[in-house]
């Protein structure tokens, strides 16, 4: 990872503002786990209730997340009539103290530049979008990359769950209209126009508070929940800035469980993708239960050798990405005209890994999986062509 976003961690790093990042280590206060709290009160759940090793009868993590899919469909369907009674009583004009407006421009236009720098395509894409649109989704986008870094960049052997902590108080703050710095102030004023929940944003946090004290994931259950936190999150974020098609019949609850499943499809992909990297750093992302059932171990990964064993194995990995991304494919077609393609874009390129990862015989121990130049320009005319189809009336399956 480039060391442009140092100042992420660092502490009283100076941003280009000339603001203070002050400390992350400062404050403290523990954050709870928000999936372990709606367990407390689910009562009806049977389909998804499993039991673990120990003979305990628990609730998938599927069947948790889902219920946060519900959660923030639902807010989005509620947030969207109270504003439009609103609208009909009276228009408010934005307030707007003198020379903060300048101020906040610099800041998405920082945000623009930072996505431009880390996701170039992805920043292309962004341009077909609305103005308003375009500028909350660099600002998420930022907020994501800057969390990723705390855990993932160039100071992360000094982060610890304290660090985290305060990252979320500044979340907090931010959602409280209480920006701590410039980047911040860009999504203070994105979650006050969109009906963006701060849900999805703790629980990324609390999946950077995993990957601090997990290397391992005894099953796929435990993994799914891990790719939630870090990446299902950013497409509960990211639905209600994009906007479903005024046209679209489908469900909310199903659009979001498409965008949930285009998370979870990236993040498998980069797990997939990166394996031999991660076994240099001693984690393994990999299902302990599947690879033992393909007679496989640690020491399997971290000898870093194809064999059969491994290409069975990986086959079957592969196979399920690909199913969350089946999953996320009806989704992007109900999202707004204008937000169709950037993701279209992000979901074919992304999907492309996966045949390079075959293409390199599943050595992806010591090879990098990546999409070349030309098969990318390949792919952006038919994202294009598919953002122009319209919404079917075929409704989605929610769950
Ligand atoms: C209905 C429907 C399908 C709607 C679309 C919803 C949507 C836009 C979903 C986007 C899904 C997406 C891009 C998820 C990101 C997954 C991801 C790559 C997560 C990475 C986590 C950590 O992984 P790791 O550390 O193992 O990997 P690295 O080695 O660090 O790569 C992340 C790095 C978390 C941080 C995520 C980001 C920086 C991406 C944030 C992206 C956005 C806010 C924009 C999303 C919009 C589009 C159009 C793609
Ligand atoms: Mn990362």
């Amino acid at each position: 990872m480039s060391a442009a976003l140092i100042w992420v961690v660092s502490p009283n790093s100076q941003l280009s503002s000339g603001l203070s990042l002050g400390s992350l280590e400062t404050e403290e206060k523990r954050g709870c786990n928000r999936l372990s709290n709606i367990v407390s009160g689910k009562k009806d759940v049977v389909s998804s209730v499993v039991a673990n090793p120990s003979g305990n009868l628990a609730i998938s993590s599927e069947q948790l997340v889902y219920d946060v899919v519900l959660k923030q469909a639902a807010l989005v369907k509620e947030q969207m009539r109270s504003r439009l009674e609103v609208e009909d009583v009276e228009v408010k004009p934005d307030v707007v103290l003198p020379g903060t407006l300048g101020l906040l421009n610099e800041a998405y236009d920082r945000c623009g530049e930072v996505c431009a720098e880390y996701a170039k395509t992805f920043y292309l894409g962004t341009l077909l979008m609305t103005p308003e649109r375009r500028k909350a989704i660099w600002a998420i986008y930022v907020w994501c990359r800057r969390t990723d870094e705390l855990v993932d960049g160039p100071n992360a052997s000094h982060i610890t769950p304290k660090a985290l902590d305060r990252w979320e108080s500044r979340l907090e703050d931010l959602y409280n209209g209480r920006p701590f710095d410039m980047l911040d102030a860009a999504l203070s004023d994105t979650v006050s126009k969109f009906p963006v929940d701060i849900q999805p944003f703790k629980d990324m946090i609390d999946g950077m508070r995993m990957d601090l004290r997990k290397s391992r994931y005894q099953n796929f259950d435990e993994l799914y929940l891990y790719c939630y936190y870090v990446a299902g999150t950013v497409g509960l974020m990211s639905v209600p800035i994009m906007g479903i098609a005024p046209e679209s019949n489908a469900p909310t609850e199903s659009v979001y469980n498409a965008a949930l499943g285009l998370g979870i499809a990236n993040q498998l992909t980069n797990i997939l993708r990166d394996v031999g990297e991660d076994a240099r750093r001693g984690r393994v992302y990999l299902p302990q239960d599947e690879l033992a059932q393909a007679g496989l171990s640690d020491e399997d990964i971290f000898a870093l050798k194809v064999t059969d064993k491994w290409r069975f194995f990986m086959k079957k990995q592969i196979k399920r990405a690909r199913t969350f991304f089946d999953q996320a494919e009806e989704g992007v077609t109900q999202l707004s005209s204008a937000s169709r393609w950037p993701v279209w874009a992000s979901l074919l390129l992304y999907r492309q890994i996966l045949d390079e990862i075959e293409a390199n015989d599943y050595n992806n121990f010591t090879k990098r999986a990546y999409v070349s130049k030309p098969k990318k320009i390949v792919a952006l005319p038919i994202a294009y062509a598919k953002s122009l189809v319209p919404p079917s009336s075929r409704n989605l399956v929610s769950n």
